[in-house]
């Protein structure tokens, strides 16, 4: 008998490719008969310790195989969005992509190639070989809604989202946003990401199947929306199913960036519960000297405990196109304000560029969570059942920032200077006081502890997205290839 494999595609970043390797993980250990293979693109956007994880994961899950692509170079210009950059890099591997299907269809039959949004220039390719294209969703069902109306959205406007001052957007699912707060690549018509991001939505409803990284009980308006087809207003016919098999966060092998960062988990084991806040910005979320300062002000007025992941500060010239590269080294104390290490280090720790965020999640004496609303960050808040303070930087994070506030319930938000997002002293005191101190902070942390256990329950025997996940390898066992 011919072997049954899946072949999984993630888009070239660290926050993407987690959650699709946790994905295949989740897959053999309920249904141990397929093989995995997962795609991976070489040259842009790299992980520094992205070798050593596919190691680590290869080992330990005998039946999941990672392939690099051959390396393809990587045109980026400073006027260029970093977005179109990527898009493009995608693009470029569609040969090195074909290549490899032939390959595997020689010896295997691929029940199903699941892409990332991103990657949707494979899909053609696939269809044409007749194999079953799923898309795996690492954002939310609200983004995803989002996502499958932006095609109507577009047919209902002219100008770029970036220059609609004071208009709403609404779609189904979603509280209505600020225009100029929609997910980074489509604000502007000029930037060759809003087209690519166009044609990426447009082939959502073409999919065989939307697998998303979220759970019913977590968003259950945005999740009726996606599964009812309400959000492909325009496609005949049925929309494609909708599979919520989340939350999938990564595991202790995650990639580990700096060596010696395991010191903060100890530093964290010595703190009293609850007491500290932590402070992490996702994988790229870098800010200027000057907001770090601010950081570092509101920080130490607070008066709490607080551990703070800093990467390297971004150049205030690049403005808002900001650097990938935000890893390397560079000397804490020549970035933040003068004596700030000294005078907190009775209660704070400031850790360079990298912590191990789920073992820091888990810790008793976290309090709460300063996150930039990367839906990986998000998930790993709530299944921790952490509050958290919503600071949206990019991408889709300011939906994700509306979902986290207004409908789940489980975080407050930073007040955010128009036009440049800048965030004072001032406002960051605030909120930390808010969450740790108030009644309504009180509420929140109560709330996300409900969200913990049910994020539990989803992934238990009977959960929701064990039965996702059954319903959709059920699928696969009886297409006939
Ligand atoms: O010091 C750090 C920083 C990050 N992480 C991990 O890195 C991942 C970061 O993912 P995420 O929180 O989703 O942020 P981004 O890396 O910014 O993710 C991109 O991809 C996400 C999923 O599509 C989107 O929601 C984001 O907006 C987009 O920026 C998470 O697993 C974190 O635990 C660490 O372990 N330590």
């Amino acid at each position: 008998m011919e072997e049954t494999t899946i072949v999984m595609y993630p888009a070239p970043s660290i926050g993407h490719i987690i959650s699709m390797v946790e994905l295949a993980k989740l897959l053999i250990h309920h249904h141990q008969h397929f093989s995995i293979t997962i795609l991976l693109t070489t040259g842009f956007m790299d992980h520094p310790s992205i070798d050593s994880y596919i190691n680590r994961v290869s080992s330990s899950h005998p039946s999941i195989t990672f392939h690099r692509l051959p390396t393809v170079a990587v045109n980026h210009t400073t006027t260029q969005s970093i977005a179109a950059t990527a898009f493009q890099f995608i693009k470029s591997n569609a040969v090195n992509i074909e290549t490899k299907l032939r390959q595997i269809i020689q010896t295997s039959v691929i029940k199903a190639f699941i892409i990332d949004l991103f990657c949707t220039s494979a899909m053609e390719t696939a269809s044409a070989m007749q194999i079953p294209v799923y898309y795996f969703f690492t954002s939310g069902a609200a983004v995803l809604s989002l996502y499958s109306y932006f095609p109507k959205i577009h047919s209902l406007t002219k100008s770029s989202f970036k220059d609609m001052v004071g208009v709403e957007i609404s779609a189904p699912g979603n509280m209505a946003l600020n225009a100029a707060l929609m997910p980074e690549p489509v604000l502007d018509r000029d930037d060759p990401a809003y087209w690519e991001m166009l044609y990426f939505c447009e082939h959502l409803s073409k999919a065989k199947g939307i697998v998303v990284n979220t759970f019913r009980e977590l968003e259950v308006v945005a999740v009726k929306v996606v599964e009812d087809g309400a959000c492909f207003p325009d496609v005949e016919g049925s929309s494609p199913p909708v599979y919520c098999i989340g939350p999938l966060i990564a595991d202790a092998q995650q990639p580990d960036e700096a060596r010696g960062i395991k010191d903060c988990l100890s530093w964290l084991d010595k703190q009293p519960s609850k007491s500290v806040v932590y402070l992490c910005f996702g994988s790229r979320g870098s800010f200027s000297m000057t907001q770090l300062k601010e950081i570092a002000e509101g920080l130490e007025r607070s008066g709490h405990r607080f551990l703070w992941v800093v990467k390297r500060p971004v150049q205030e010239h690049l403005g808002t196109k900001k650097v990938y590269d935000t890893t390397g080294e560079f000397d804490l104390s020549s970035i933040l304000p003068s004596g700030f290490i000294e005078r907190t280090k009775e209660r704070g720790l400031v850790v360079r560029s990298w912590a191990p965020q789920v073992e820091v999640l888990s810790r008793e004496s976290i309090g709460g969570f300063v996150s930039h609303c990367g839906w990986n960050s998000v998930l790993e808040g709530v299944v921790a059942g952490v509050p958290m303070i919503a600071w949206p930087l990019y991408a889709e994070q300011h939906v994700n920032r509306n979902v986290m506030v207004e409908d789940m319930k489980v975080a407050v938000a930073v007040e955010q200077r128009a036009g440049d997002m800048f965030v004072s002293g001032e406002e960051v005191e605030k909120r930390v006081r808010e969450l740790m101190d108030s009644e309504k902070g009180r509420e929140i942390r109560e709330r996300s502890l409900k969200f913990k256990d049910m994020a539990r329950d989803a992934l238990g025997e009977f959960g929701s997205s064990t039965k996702a996940l059954a319903n959709l390898v059920q699928t696969w066992n009886v297409i006939s290839h």
